[in-house]
């Protein structure tokens, strides 16, 4: 005859009966709680194995007459019904004080009837997750990771026009539904080929880097920062008038010029001409776009090194 199956079992469980008392405690529940067969049977203190204050554990709540309430208030939203056993509920909760440290664990828990339909007590399960939830956790980071990486300019961090062209689209429609306005202000560092040419490409990119950074701390946190070809940025302001965009990109503009001196790489001063537009109704992409690039070449042809709003 089987008479130690319950001690066989590698998935810690326990028993209790009808009174809440534990009648069975494996070897896999004393490993995992750190708890012995001895200190459990005949008392009620099954909540020892997970807390550090005296509650009902879920193998109590299953013998509950009030089981749907008792759940709502111990797990509330972390429990659900079990399909393969009938009356079986599973719950997962996070322990902060296991003897092996803090642990994930999924417990499932259901009634046990003898040979004439009578309840006797109940069974619970304990699987200790915390490693598929950790890997879950780290998946999600790197999914994160990736997501970000494919909308990133990868030599100065801002976003790239793939990005852009997605973010354009959403605020147009924003705009077309809502009327609210936003702004656009395209940059281009000026003379950047004399950059190039006199000091070689690498210092080209240490230019660039560097104005991407002046531009990302001179912007707001709903602002966004793109790179729009070479050396030809552009920054998206949503709900902002062309009158607080040329005060932001007007100190885009004066800081590149005063911080310069802080760039190592011996390349004389660079300066940035900026066109500015904002939403007008029935814009598409290539018509607000348009105006913008209007804007910037007004500046070259100005003198560069100033900003102009889009007529
Ligand atoms: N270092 C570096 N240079 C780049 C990069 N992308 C584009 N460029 C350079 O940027 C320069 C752009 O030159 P032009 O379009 O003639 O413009 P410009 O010299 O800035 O002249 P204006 O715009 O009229 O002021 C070219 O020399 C490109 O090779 C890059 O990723 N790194």
């Amino acid at each position: 005859m089987l008479v130690n199956f319950f001690d066989r079992i590698v998935i810690p469980a326990f028993f209790l009966d009808v009174d809440h008392k534990v009648i069975g405690w494996n070897p896999a529940m004393e490993a995992l709680s750190g708890l012995s067969r001895e200190q459990m049977l005949g008392t009620k203190t099954q909540w020892k194995a997970f807390y550090s204050e005296e509650r009902p554990v879920l193998a109590d709540l299953v013998l509950e007459v009030d089981l749907n309430e008792q759940l709502e208030l111990y797990y509330s939203g972390r429990y659900e019904h079990c399909d393969v056993v009938s009356g079986a509920i599973s719950a997962t909760d996070y322990f902060p004080n296991m003897p092996q440290g803090p642990k994930w664990m999924s417990f499932s828990a259901s009634v046990v009837y003898d040979q004439y339909g009578n309840r006797c007590g109940a069974v619970e399960t304990v699987i200790d997750i915390t490693e598929q939830k950790h890997f879950a956790a780290l998946l999600i980071k790197r999914e994160r990771h990736f997501r970000e990486l494919s909308i990133t300019d990868q030599l100065t961090g801002v976003y790239n026009s793939r990005y852009l062209h997605r973010q354009l689209q959403e605020e147009l429609s924003r705009s077309s539904r809502s009327g609210q306005v936003f702004s656009i202000c395209m940059l281009d560092l000026d003379n950047f080929k004399n950059v190039n040419d006199q000091y070689g490409h690498l210092a080209g990119d240490d230019v660039l880097q560097f104005f991407a950074n002046i531009i990302k701390e001179n912007l707001r946190k709903q602002d966004r920062a793109f790179r729009f070809g070479g050396e030809e940025f552009l920054i998206l302001l949503p709900d902002t008038t062309t009158q607080s965009a040329f005060v932001v990109a007007e100190r885009i503009r004066e800081s590149l010029v005063l911080r310069q001196h802080f760039l190592d790489t011996g390349v004389k001063p660079v300066t940035v001409s900026i066109g500015i537009t904002e939403y007008k109704e029935g814009d598409q992409e290539t018509t607000l776009v348009g105006r913008a690039d209007n804007a910037l070449y007004s500046a070259k042809a100005a003198g560069k090194n100033c900003t102009i709003i889009s007529a």
